[in-house]
C-alpha cells in the first residue's frame, strides 16, 4: 500500500518535543524541538512514519509511492492545533448582549437578569438536532481552517436530560462524520436551571442525567470523554461540584471543569484532590491552588478570549508557568466569546498573559492534548502519532502568532491523519 503523504523540504518542522513527553513545563516549553530543511512521511494508516533531513528522506523513499506530495520549500510545518475548551453546540446568538457588556454590564449581571447561558438554553432546547448539527459543522469547519485539528466540545445548554443528550448526540454525529478530532464533554452542570435550587439541580444530574448517560455510553451509542461543572458563586458551589465530578470520575470520565473564574472558590485545590486532568479559566486562582495543580499534574486551560471580552483580570500565566503547572490554551468558543481561532488565542496569550511564543505553541499543542488525555497520540510531530499538521506559508513558524488575524493567509494546508482537509490556495506569497 502506498503512503498517504510526503511533506518535503520544509524550511522548519516544529516537532514540539521528540522524546515521547506527555506534556511540557517550564524550560521545556521555552525550547521547542525545531528541525530545519526537513521532510515528513505519513503512512497508509494516517500515522507519522518518518521525519528527518530532506536529503535523507529523499534517499530512503526514492521510488516509493505517495497518494500526495506537498512541496513545502520555504514553508513551515507545525502540529495541528488543539483547542482544549469550546461550547460549540447552541442556537441563538448573543450579539445583543455584547452591546450590553460593552456598555458596562458584567457577565453575572447579564446571567442574573436571565440572559447569558439561560438565553442560550432556551434557544438550544427549542432547536432541532439537524439545526444544531448544521451550525456545529460550520463552526468546526471554521476552527479547522484556523488550524485546529483536535477540539474539546461541551454540552451544557440543556441543563436537563433530553437536551443534554441531544447536544451530546449531535457532538457524537460530528465526531463520527467529520475529519476533525473531537473530545466530548458532558457539562450538564453549566448553570442552575431556572426554577431549581443548586441541590435540586445536583440531584437531577446525579440521579437522572448521569445514569442515562452511563447507559448510552455502555450501549456504544455515545462516547463521552470528560465531565465538567461551572464551579462559581451563584452557580455550583464547591460541595455540589465535588459530588458531580466524583460521580463522573466513577463512570470513567476525565475531570475537566470550569473553576476560579470570577471568584476564588478553591476549585484548583478540589480538582487537584480529585485528580482532575484539567481545570479551565483560573482567573482568580490562589497561590495554594497553583501549587496544588503543579503537584497533581492537573493542567490549567487558560482562555485569553474570556478575560479580553469580559475585561477580567488576566489569568496568572507567568505564576503558573514558574510554579511548574502544565499550561494549556483554549478558545472558549461560545455565544459570549465568539472566537474560533487558536492563532488569535495564542496571540492574546502572548500579549495579555505574557507568555512567550514557544510557550503559547506548546500550550496549544502538546499541553492541550494532555488536558484532553490525548497527548500519547496528538500534540507533537513524532513517529507513530497521528499525522495531523499544518503547513504554513511563512519562513518561520512564529508568523502564525505574530500576524494577528493572519492565519487566513498563512495556513496553506491543514492535514488530519494524512489527509488534506483544507487546501488554501488563496494564500499569498510571503
Ligand atoms: N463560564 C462559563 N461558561 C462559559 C461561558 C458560556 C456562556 O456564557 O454561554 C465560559 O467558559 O466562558
Ligand atoms: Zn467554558
Amino acid at each position: 500500500m502506498s503512503n498517504k503523504l510526503l511533506v518535503k523540504n520544509a524550511k522548519q518542522v516544529v516537532l514540539i518535543c521528540n522524546n515521547g513527553e506527555k506534556f511540557l513545563t517550564k524550560d521545556g516549553m521555552q525550547k521547542l524541538c525545531v528541525i530545519e530543511n526537513s521532510s515528513l512521511v505519513i503512512g497508509s494508516d494516517g500515522l507519522i512514519k518518518d521525519i528527518g533531513p530532506a536529503s535523507t528522506i529523499d534517499f530512503q523513499y526514492a521510488g516509493v509511492l505517495f497518494d500526495k506530495v506537498i512541496d513545502a520549500t520555504g514553508m513551515c510545518v507545525i502540529p495541528g492545533l488543539v483547542d482544549a475548551h469550546t461550547h460549540p453546540v447552541w442556537a441563538g446568538d448573543r450579539v445583543h448582549e455584547f452591546a450590553m457588556k460593552l456598555a458596562g454590564a458584567t457577565y453575572m449581571d447579564v446571567h442574573r437578569a436571565g440572559g447569558g447561558i439561560h438565553f442560550t438554553v432556551e434557544h438550544t432546547r427549542a432547536a432541532l438536532p439537524s439545526t444544531l448539527l448544521a451550525s456545529l459543522t460550520g463552526r468546526l469547519g471554521r476552527m479547522q481552517r484556523a488550524g485546529t485539528t483536535l477540539v474539546e466540545c461541551k454540552s451544557g445548554y440543556g441543563l436537563e436530560l433530553q437536551t443534554e443528550l441531544k447536544m451530546l448526540e449531535v457532538i457524537e454525529t460530528a465526531r463520527r462524520t467529520l475529519p476533525i478530532n473531537i473530545s466530548s464533554t458532558y457539562c450538564g452542570a453549566h448553570a442552575v436551571p431556572k426554577g431549581k435550587t443548586v441541590a435540586e439541580a445536583t440531584t437531577d444530574i446525579l440521579k437522572v442525567q448521569l445514569p442515562q448517560l452511563r447507559e448510552r455510553m455502555s450501549a456504544g451509542a455515545l462516547r463521552v470523554d470528560n465531565i465538567d461543572v461551572f464551579c462559581e458563586q451563584g452557580v455550583f458551589d464547591l460541595s455540589s461540584t465535588r459530588s458531580i465530578l466524583q460521580a463522573g470520575l466513577d463512570m470513567g470520565l476525565n475531570i475537566n471543569f470550569h473553576g476560579d473564574e470570577l471568584h476564588p472558590m478553591n476549585s484548583a485545590q478540589l480538582g487537584a484532590e480529585l485528580g482532575a486532568l484539567a481545570i479551565s479559566h483560573l482567573e482568580e486562582v490562589t497561590d495554594d491552588g497553583i501549587a496544588a495543580m503543579a503537584t497533581a499534574k492537573t493542567a490549567a486551560i487558560l482562555l485569553p478570549t474570556t478575560a479580553y471580552i469580559l475585561r477580567l483580570p488576566q489569568p496568572r500565566a507567568r505564576d503558573m508557568l514558574e510554579a511548574g503547572v502544565i499550561v494549556a490554551l483554549g478558545s472558549d468558543f461560545n455565544p459570549n466569546a465568539y472566537c474560533c481561532s487558536m492563532p488569535v488565542v495564542m496571540h492574546l496569550a502572548c500579549v495579555n498573559m505574557r507568555m512567550s511564543m514557544p510557550e503559547a505553541l506548546a500550550a496549544a499543542t502538546i499541553n492541550a492534548a494532555y488536558a484532553l488525555g490525548r497527548s500519547h497520540t496528538h500534540g507533537s510531530l513524532e513517529v507513530n502519532k497521528h499525522g495531523d499538521l499544518l503547513v504554513l506559508n511563512a519562513p518561520r513558524w512564529e508568523h502564525l502568532i505574530y500576524q494577528l488575524g493572519g492565519h487566513q493567509e498563512l495556513i496553506r494546508y491543514v492535514v488530519i491523519r494524512g489527509n488534506v482537509v483544507y487546501n488554501n490556495d488563496k494564500t499569498m506569497d510571503f
